[in-house]
């Protein structure tokens, strides 16, 4: 037992400049955890609601700094006095103290600050890392790393319907040469947007944000930075994408490329994509609300590709049953902020496994430098992690965290094949 003697909660800013949340737990024998929390800008629309500011004058006090005073006041004097190694009774006291079903009441930031600063500290009260504590013996398997190198849709001000192009180099021998592959084919990428007259600016995850004639195009400036980096595409190196698809999608139809389309017709133009490209993920091909759309795709390519759903499932273990039983998608992308506390997500991610379902530790197009995903990646043996390009420091700490964490393993570290 190590009794909780501090939770205090600051207002800091995140890799958008916008104002997040920052907790600091400590512990009677003085061990400190800390965690800020980060925020998407492609919702899903059952998310649990963050206490955000989202207008210009954000400084009103109604968003984040409440939920910083919730933490400080509400939070604090239930929760002093608590032992820090319980994290599922600390979870469902969270829960219970804010007494809705989308965490709206206490804030979900404010909760999950509360939720992973806990996890930080009892690591540290055990003096054990934190992957080792959530994770126990079995922590081993670092993540294939899934690099968004061309941002697009609402992470970017260029003209690319599709949020997401990444390199996944599925054939790497561990992860620091699958960081090596991917920094090679990153740089590799952003000479030849250079030579053809594009901007390489970067977008909100890293990956560059140029203009181009389609939304295909990208898929061609992959495969030949994976080629002239010196790499097989589909052999070292795949693409998979995240298509974002409820961000174009209106009253029944997809508006891609200037065009508005069906979902059958969207569904062909990916089949097509898959039969040209070595690609073996899509995140979100189908928007959140379209259900028939999600059952068609996965009839459809589910047996080829992995199909996962974000916005679609949110992290939510209601949601995501219900959607297991549809027979949507073949694997799940996990946002610890979609949920609110780290034992609601362990609950998901377990669901998975039962379930067949494949799932992906993923950031927020608004991070900040903590480093937990890439900790939650190998505790539970994920396979997948998704963390941006390697632009953006913010990005970077993740990725940097494991290959410190590989070293750590040392021989037992295992780097999945695909
Ligand atoms: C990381 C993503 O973006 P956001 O954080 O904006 O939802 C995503 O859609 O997978
Ligand atoms: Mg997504």
């Amino acid at each position: 037992m190590s009794a909780i003697i501090e939770v205090s909660a600051i207002e800091i800013l995140d890799s958008r400049g916008n104002p997040t949340i920052k907790t600091i737990i400590k512990t009677e024998d003085g061990a400190i955890g800390k965690a800020e929390i980060p925020s998407g800008a492609s919702t899903g629309s059952k998310e649990a609601l963050e206490l955000r500011d989202n207008d210009p004058q954000r400084y009103n006090g109604k968003g984040v700094l409440q939920a910083v005073s919730n933490v400080n006041d509400r939070i604090a004097d239930e929760i002093i006095g608590m032992d820090v190694l319980e994290q599922a009774e600390i979870d469902n006291l969270l829960i219970e103290l804010d007494g809705t079903e989308n965490k709206s009441n206490l804030g979900a930031n404010a909760i999950l600050s509360v939720s992973m600063a806990c996890a930080k500290a009892a690591a540290r009260e055990l003096n054990i890392p934190l992957y080792r504590y959530i994770g126990g013996l079995n922590a081993k398997t670092l993540p294939i790393p899934m690099l968004n190198v061309i941002n697009g849709g609402v992470h970017a001000d260029n003209n690319i319907d599709f949020q997401e192009y990444m390199i996944v180099p599925v054939g790497a021998q561990n992860f620091a040469s699958a960081m090596q592959m991917a920094s090679e084919t990153f740089q590799m990428l952003k000479k030849l947007l250079k030579a053809d007259g594009h901007s390489t600016g970067v977008g909100d995850e890293g990956g560059f944000a140029p203009n181009l004639k389609s939304n295909e195009e990208p898929l061609q400036y992959l495969v030949d930075a994976i080629e002239k980096a010196g790499y097989t595409p589909g052999e070292d190196i795949d693409i998979a994408l995240d298509l974002a698809a409820s961000e174009f999608y209106k009253d029944g139809y997809y508006y891609v490329s200037n065009n508005k389309i069906s979902n059958t017709e969207l569904i062909d133009l990916l089949g097509e994509f898959i039969e040209k490209y070595p690609i073996f993920s899509i995140e979100d091909p189908i928007a959140e609300d379209d259900l028939e759309g999600w059952s068609k795709i996965t009839e459809e390519l589910g047996e080829h590709i992995m199909i996962v759903g974000d916005d679609v499932f949110v992290t939510n273990e209601k949601i995501f049953s219900e959607g297991i039983e549809k027979g949507i998608a073949n694997a799940i992308l996990i946002k610890l902020n979609q949920i609110g506390t780290l034992t609601e997500t362990l609950n998901v991610i377990n669901l998975a496994q039962e379930n067949g379902y494949n799932y992906v530790i993923s950031h927020r197009s608004g991070e900040t430098k903590d480093t937990f995903i890439a900790d939650l990646a190998v505790a539970t043996n994920s396979g997948f992690i998704k963390s941006g390009s390697v632009d953006r420091g913010e990005r970077i700490a993740k990725y940097n965290r494991l290959l410190e964490i590989e070293q750590e393993l040392k021989s037992n570290a295992i780097y999945p094949t695909w």
